[in-house]
This record gives C-alpha cells, structure tokens and sequence, in this order.
C-alpha cells in the first residue's frame, strides 16, 4: 500500500528526471528578529529581518518543452494543471505553461488557482523582464511540504526557486542583477531566498544588507491549524504598533552571528490579537523539555523552538502533533532556493 502510495507520488516527478530539467529545492525561513517600523506610503511598512533557512523545504522541477504538434496536441494530458497561454504586456511575447502541485505531509491542497500560483507568476514577470520571444513553454511540478499562512515562507520561497530555474533554462546567469529586481516585485520575502543562509534585511524587509554567520542548531517547528494572513497582521499592527526597544534592535543588527540575535517580533501581539490560539502554543512549546527559547515566525501561525539537541525537536514535534497541531523537527541550515541534481 505504502509503495503504491510512493509510486503514485513519483510519477509526476519521473517525467522531469532526464536531461534538461531542473530540480530546484525551496526551503523554508523563519525569523529570528522582526522589527517591523513605520507604514510608508505604498502600504509596505519597513522592516528591519533577520532570516535564517531551514532544511525543511518545497521542491520545484521544471523543464521546456519544444514547440511541436505533438506538444500541441498533447499538452492538456502530459500534467495535471495546464496554464493557458497568456499574452504578457508585449504583443509578441507569450509563455505557456503547465504546472502540478502535489502536497505531502498531510498539507491541504493549495486554495489557489495554478494560474494565481506564486511560481506561475515569478516565471511570467521574468520571461517579460528578460524580453523573451513569444513561443516558449515550461513544465512544472511542485511538491509542497511548507504549510501556508505559517511565516514560514513557503510561497516566496517557491517564487525564488522558479525564477532560479528559469534562469538555468533559459540560460541567463544566477546572479543577473533581472532576478532580484523580480523576486523584489513578487514579494518581500522573495528576494532572501536567493541567497539563503541568515541574513539582515531592511527596507521593506527586502534589502540585503549583510550575511550572519549561520547556526546549525536543531528546530521544532509547530503550527496550528489556522493560519494567518500577513497581509491582517500588519493591519491589526498598525492599530496597535508596539516598537521594538532600541536597544535590542542594535544588538539584533550588531550580531555577526545567528547565535547572538536576540530572539524578538514586534508582529507577534497583531496576529495574537487574530489567532488567540497562538498564545497557548507558545506556552506549551516553551514548556517543552530541550526547547531553549521560541518564537513566532514572521506573521506565524507557525512557531519556532530552538532546540538542545535533534532528539529533543523530534519529541516535541511528536508530541505537538498528538495535541492537533501540525509540526516537523528540522534544523537551520545555510540553503538558498538552489538547483539539485536530478537523481
Ligand atoms: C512577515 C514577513 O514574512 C517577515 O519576513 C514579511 O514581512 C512578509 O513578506 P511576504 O509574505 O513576502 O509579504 P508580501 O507578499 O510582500 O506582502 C503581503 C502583505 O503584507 C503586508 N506587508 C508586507 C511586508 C511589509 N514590509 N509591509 C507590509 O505591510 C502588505 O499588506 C502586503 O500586501
Ligand atoms: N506556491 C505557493 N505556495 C504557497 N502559497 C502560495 C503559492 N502560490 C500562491 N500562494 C498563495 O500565497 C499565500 C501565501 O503563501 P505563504 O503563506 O506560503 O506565503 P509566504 O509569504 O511565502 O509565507 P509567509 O507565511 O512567511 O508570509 C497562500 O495563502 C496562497 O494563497
């Protein structure tokens, strides 16, 4: 039964395991120090973010596809979801695209339409910055193992994943400067995953202004069933808003390490005030035995507890799992949205 299962969850991601595609890993972020400041005129709010990535992490396969009357033909039947043709703002300029999401874990399916998925759009937005002819076609299949509405970064790290194996398709460097300006417009976060590890960030929480030194440490995330939209907490911040002390942001921004960042989210009181749920996750995870410290991540509803050993993080998990929540013991890690071999 369980190899039934397997095989079922393979097949899409065998179509992409032969030459020419990519497999792309997305991991997960959580931040250590959140500061979010004052709201600017474009509705953003800066923010001053400290994230650091997670081996926990999304994974992206994607190949071209010829133009042929084969493809034509055939096109609707070779993946799940197809992506009709979109004329992007060049008349002649169009990407066609096919995408397959499957979820693992227990996730729920995605309540988003594949034309409304954050890869879709990422693949879109650079095929138009980079001015490519019209005619170019892309498969791809996601595999979801971050929960959503979780401060976890799943979506945007997703987004950084397609837009760094587009760029290996369709043979633009990495480090084209065309990437970061896209992750930018897709989202705040989108733009700490192209270069992972831990990382400060300013401006609207998209601005790298420089790399910590990562930790290696053991992580037990734990979420509750309701998530929170980021877009409601940062309203009901901004009914509330709670700076952070100035001191605890210096040493935040001072620390040369991830170790010596002081945990803190000014975020945490707004999304309380939505999920009051969150209070008691908080205190329970704190409770648990090898948990040094927590804290919520981003906009949560995910929490995360650094932990003494991996032992300790997989016993909390399981034991967070057995009161209703979801949770995954994991440890930090210093990956970026970053091309895989295929295997
Ligand atoms: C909470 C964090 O995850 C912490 O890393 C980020 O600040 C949010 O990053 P994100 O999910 O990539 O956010 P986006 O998709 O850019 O924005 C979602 C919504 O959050 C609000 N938003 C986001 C970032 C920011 N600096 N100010 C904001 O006010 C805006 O209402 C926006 O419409
Ligand atoms: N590939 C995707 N993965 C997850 N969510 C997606 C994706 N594409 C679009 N979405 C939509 O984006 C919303 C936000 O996704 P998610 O919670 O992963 O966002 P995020 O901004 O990356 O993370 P965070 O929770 O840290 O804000 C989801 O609720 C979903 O509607």
């Amino acid at each position: 039964m369980m190899a039934l299962a397997r095989d079922a969850q393979d097949a899409d991601a065998r179509k992409f395991r032969r030459p020419g595609a990519v497999r792309v890993m997305a991991p997960a972020k959580v931040n250590l120090f959140l500061a979010v400041g004052d709201k600017l005129p474009d509705g953003y709010h800066a923010a001053t973010s400290i994230m650091h990535s997670l081996l926990l992490h999304d994974v992206l396969w994607m190949k071209t596809e010829p133009q042929n009357a084969f493809w034509d033909e055939n096109w609707a039947t070779l993946d799940g979801n197809v992506v009709e043709t979109e004329n992007n703002a060049l008349a002649n300029e169009s990407l066609r695209i096919s995408l397959s999401v499957r979820n693992f874990d227990g996730l729920e399916p995605l309540a988003v339409a594949p034309e409304d998925n954050i890869v879709v759009r990422a693949v879109r937005m650079l095929h138009r910055e980079l001015g490519r002819p019209a005619g170019d076609r892309l498969a791809m299949h996601l595999e979801k193992r971050i929960p959503v509405q979780a401060g976890l970064g799943g979506g945007s790290s997703d987004a950084a994943a397609a837009l760094v194996g587009a760029a290996r398709l369709w043979g633009v460097d990495q480090d084209d400067p065309r990437l970061e300006a896209v992750a930018q417009r897709l989202g705040a976060d989108v733009p700490f995953f192209l270069r992972g590890g831990c990382a400060c960030l300013t401006g609207k929480g998209d601005v790298f202004d420089h790399a910590l030194k990562p930790m290696k440490k053991p992580v037990v995330l734990v979420k509750p069933s309701t998530g929170v939209s980021t877009a409601a907490a940062y309203r009901a911040f901004d009914a509330a808003p709670c700076p952070i002390d100035a001191a605890v942001k210096e040493r935040a921004v001072s620390a040369a390490a991830a170790e010596d960042v002081p945990l803190a989210n000014n975020l945490m009181s707004a999304s309380e005030g939505l999920l009051p749920e969150l209070a008691a996750v908080a205190e329970w995870l704190g409770s648990q035995s090898g948990v040094e410290s927590v804290l919520m991540s981003g906009s949560g509803s995910a929490f995360f507890g650094v932990c003494r050993t991996f032992a300790a993080a997989a016993a909390a998990a399981g034991a967070a799992k057995a009161a209703g929540w979801w949770a995954r013991a994991t440890t930090f890690s210093s990956a970026a949205a970053m091309l895989v071999p295929l295997r």
